[in-house]
């Protein structure tokens, strides 16, 4: 499997690349469907989604401002109120363009009951979404990777990675997640599988020796893209999307 990671000479300039994918995508899903399903993940990513940075991409893109017919889901959450410090929802709500309430936004409650129930009711709600959007995708998903080569609440060596094929839940759950807080529902391959796009997002140093593992760099990149082969079976590097990017910072790269 190969893998085009766009390098960007800094995390703002990622934050612009990743708010101009998203604004490219929105405009031909709003075009053939009316709205643009977008499964978004916590981490660094709320801050980088800012409403600035949205507003300077549909400002740069000279697309008018559409993102009331955006529909977002979280990618993984946290098992925590909404507004936890450890939240995702919470994150995104303050951090990102989400805050602003224009988009149709889903989190996933309260988080008071059982986890599993949770889990059930939140598939329902992935599925029920997806089903009113073409072929059952979202358009996009926007990921991150942990140090360790998680993705969403994926991790290595963890049960959850065999949760695949066609009969899989759409979102699972676990008690025991290495990073904090232990109790997570995360979407799971099949869904992300099925995007349309996904959107990898990782900067800083502490990425790099995780993609000297999981990546080896190939001849023959076009300008500003590191061409390379994923070679590591770290969970973020199973994703098959029908088409992935990966928007990295130099520091991420550096040991490749
Ligand atoms: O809820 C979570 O913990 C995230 O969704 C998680 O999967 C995150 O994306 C990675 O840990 C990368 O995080 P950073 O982008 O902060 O490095």
């Amino acid at each position: 499997m190969s893998a085009n990671l766009h390098v960007h000479p800094s995390k703002p300039a990622l934050a612009s690349a990743l708010c101009s994918a998203l604004v490219a995508a929105s405009v031909p899903a709003i075009a053939s469907r009316g709205k643009f399903t977008v499964a978004l993940s916590g981490g660094s990513i709320p801050k980088l989604l800012s409403p600035e940075n949205l507003a300077a991409a549909f400002e740069e893109a000279g697309v008018g401002e559409n993102v009331g017919d955006w529909v977002v889901l979280l990618a993984d959450e946290r098992y925590v109120s909404p507004f936890h410090e450890d939240s995702n929802e919470r994150a995104l709500r303050e951090d990102s363009f989400v805050g602003q309430r224009k988009a149709a936004f889903h989190g996933i409650g309260q988080a008071d009951g059982p986890v599993e129930e949770a889990a059930k009711s939140y598939a329902a709600l992935v599925d029920s979404v997806l089903a009113s959007n073409s072929a059952g995708s979202l358009d996009v998903c926007v990921l991150g990777m942990g140090e360790d080569g998680h993705t969403c609440s994926l991790f290595p060596d963890h049960p959850l990675l065999s949760v695949v094929g066609d009969d899989a839940p759409s979102v699972a759950y676990l008690t025991d997640s290495p990073k904090q807080p232990p109790t997570r529902l995360t979407l799971t391959y099949p869904v992300l599988n099925r995007s349309r796009l996904v959107l990898f997002c990782a900067a800083g140093e502490g990425k790099s020796e995780v993609f000297s593992k999981m990546m080896r760099k190939e001849e023959g990149g076009a300008e500003g893209v590191v061409k390379c082969e994923v070679v590591g079976d770290q969970p973020a590097g199973r994703v098959r999307a029908k088409e992935m990017r990966w928007l990295v910072d130099s520091g991420a790269v550096s040991k490749l």
